[in-house]
């Protein structure tokens, strides 16, 4: 084949791949799609470049993006330069005074601003903020064993809504605030699912570093029931950092959220995957 021919059937691909998107992009219109960032999925420059760009790509074509983040890695980085100690206890970091800080100095400050940066870049408007603001997050203590770390109790989403209508992009660090004015430290997957749940949002999308849950023989399962959920986990097929991720499923599911996706978050343009193909990605977990 001549080179001119071959770059005119490369251009005809593209445009196929536009026109088969249509009705993924009419479903979409309008619809409310959080997305929790892990601090594993942001790891290198590039995945945290496309990962802006699809976020922006689904805000131009119509959907109001709620980015979700989180920084587990960031915040094990600066705790260890500072020679403060940590562990985790149930997947959730047991927080002290000194080490809520910490938390708050690296997720609303280093982890959020850059998403920000990497999502203006692309041509977004991103707005960074943390559950304190406009009261978005309002948390108890989830034990006292765990110190400063929050579950969330109140939402007030209006100023999310405030921005979706001023076509920003809100990019949320996952702390809350406590009624008496105290910092709280809330799981990056447990903030995005309060946050989908009182957003009433169309899709949750966890996005992890696997290809989604996988089963007794190891291979990833497209679609599960809540009750399959419950199964996988009581034989601990389901573990460690996915028990979180399938319960925020679940709650998301109970308080109106439509649909939650745990898919991996280091494939390429795994958001557009999964929204505007017929392909999909990762494991769906739906209503009902
Ligand atoms: N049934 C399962 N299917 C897939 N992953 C599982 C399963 N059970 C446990 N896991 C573990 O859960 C991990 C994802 O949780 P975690 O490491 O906390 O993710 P993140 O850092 O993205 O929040 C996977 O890397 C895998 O090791
Ligand atoms: C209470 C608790 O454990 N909070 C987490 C918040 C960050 C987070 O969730 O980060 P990833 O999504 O990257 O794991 C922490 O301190 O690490």
């Amino acid at each position: 084949m001549k080179k001119q021919d071959a770059m005119n059937k490369d251009w005809i691909a593209t445009a196929r791949t536009l026109s088969q998107a249509l009705p993924f992009l009419q479903r979409y219109d309008g619809a409310t799609v959080v997305i929790k960032f892990g601090g594993h999925a942001m790891g290198s420059d590039e995945a945290m470049d496309s990962f802006a760009r699809d976020v922006v790509l689904m805000q131009q074509v119509g959907v109001n993006p709620v980015v979700v983040h989180g920084g587990g890695p960031m915040i094990n980085e600066m705790l260890s330069k500072l020679d403060i100690q940590s562990e985790f206890v149930g997947g959730k970091r047991v927080t002290d005074a000194a080490t809520v800080e910490v938390v708050e100095m690296v997720l609303s400050g280093r982890v959020n601003k850059r998403i920000v940066q990497a999502i203006n870049a692309q041509g977004g408007r991103a707005v960074g903020l943390s559950g304190k603001d406009a009261n978005l997050m309002i948390c108890e203590q989830t034990d006292a064993k765990l110190g400063f770390v929050g579950t969330p109790v109140e939402m007030n989403p209006a100023v999310l809504k405030t921005l979706f209508e001023a076509d920003m992009i809100p990019v949320i660090a996952p702390l809350g605030m406590g009624r008496t004015g105290e910092t709280y430290n809330v799981n990056g997957d447990t903030a995005a699912g309060a946050i989908a749940g009182a957003l009433k949002a169309d899709r949750l999308l966890l996005l992890t570093d696997v290809a989604g849950v996988k089963d007794a023989s190891g291979e990833v399962v497209t679609e599960l029931t809540a009750a399959h959920v419950h199964e996988l986990t009581e034989l601990g097929i389901i573990a460690g950092g996915m028990i979180p991720k399938t319960e925020t499923a679940l709650a998301a599911l109970q308080a109106g959220v439509r649909a939650a996706v745990i898919l991996d978050g280091r494939a390429p343009n795994a958001c557009l995957l999964e929204l505007f193909t017929e392909h999909g990605a990762g494991t769906i977990i739906r209503q009902g």
